[in-house]
């Protein structure tokens, strides 16, 4: 028997650094899941098996992490064959990683008629990656620690995103070391704030736009030539603001109707720019 389920990616609609935790940096985040999915598929095999539908360039994934981590504490000895069709954009700050090695550890257990509890799926996740333990069953979170305290949100109302991916790419732990020596940490209070109005629930695209704001992404004003001019350039043309995600590449832009974020993304796409049009209803 083959079991299959979706690994949506997330937004990080703040993302604030405040500190540093060991190896890791310390954040404050408002993730938001979106419309744009990896597909994980799991069946019993004669040996272990983890197909990519695209090549990643780390033989140790989050698929890889996730189901040697589920045997042992399952204590497991059951061989599978997962294969993942990759949707998500790699190294986009869209979490795609993080989504497959949730995704993974649900279906694993699931097979196994929920053999671990939540907490020990939780600690799991958190051995796999740090932002791996949002992905395990929240739409919109308030995240904190290195990512791996995550507290429940009301789903946000359904808003529309459009996508633009750059031609280049940041790595996560290049930038988290950027980050170490540019040294301007935040104090979580932008991310409380829109912490406070998703709760209160009345609210338009405008507003949550005027509170998104992303650490890395003042860092890279600053420090990075290409991203301010293809950030400039992509905002001239849109005629919208644009967030990083994450630790980028992507970019974001909110809309209250799929109408005017289409509008924007026909515009974009005529002008060769790789978008995708997603929503916050998954
Ligand atoms: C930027 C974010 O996407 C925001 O959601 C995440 O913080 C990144 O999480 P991630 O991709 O799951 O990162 P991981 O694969 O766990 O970590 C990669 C590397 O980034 C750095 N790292 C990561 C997360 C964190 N909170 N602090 C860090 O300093 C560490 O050097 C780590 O070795
Ligand atoms: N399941 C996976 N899917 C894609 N890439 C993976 C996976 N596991 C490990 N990787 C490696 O991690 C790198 C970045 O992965 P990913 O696409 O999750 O980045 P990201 O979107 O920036 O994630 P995040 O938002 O969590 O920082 C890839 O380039 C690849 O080498």
């Amino acid at each position: 028997m083959t079991m299959e389920a979706k690994a949506y990616a997330k937004l990080n609609l703040t993302l604030e650094i405040t500190g540093e935790l060991g190896e890791y940096h310390t954040i404050e985040s408002v993730f938001q899941k979106i419309s744009l999915f990896d597909v994980v598929s799991v069946k019993l095999g004669k040996s272990d098996s983890i197909i990519f539908s695209e090549s990643i360039r780390n033989i140790t994934s989050t698929v890889h992490k996730a189901l040697e981590l589920f045997k042992k504490k399952a204590n497991v000895k059951e061989n599978f064959e997962i294969y993942v069709k990759k949707n998500i954009p790699m190294g986009s700050g869209l979490g795609g990683g993080s989504a497959d090695g949730a995704i993974t550890l649900l279906l694993l257990n699931a097979m196994f008629k929920n053999i671990l509890s939540k907490s020990d799926l939780y600690e799991i996740a958190k051995e796999v990656g740090s932002d791996v333990p949002f992905f395990l069953d929240s739409n919109t979170a308030w995240v904190k620690g290195i990512g791996d305290i995550v507290q429940e949100l009301p789903n946000l109302k359904e808003l529309y995103f459009v996508l633009v991916h750059p031609k280049f790419h940041f790595k996560t732990k290049e930038m988290y070391a950027m980050f170490h020596d540019y040294g301007k940490y935040s104090d979580g209070t932008r991310t409380l704030t829109l912490v406070e109005l998703i709760k209160k629930g009345n609210y338009t695209a405008k507003d949550i736009d005027k509170l998104c704001y992303n650490d890395f992404e003042m860092m890279l004003l600053e420090k990075s030539e290409k991203f301010v001019e293809f950030k400039n350039i992509l905002e001239t043309i849109a005629e919208v603001k644009f967030h990083l995600t994450g630790s980028g590449s992507t970019v974001f832009a909110i809309f209250d109707t799929k109408k005017e974020a289409e509008k924007v993304k026909n515009t974009l796409d005529k002008m060769k720019f790789n978008t995708d049009l997603v929503s916050s209803n998954i």
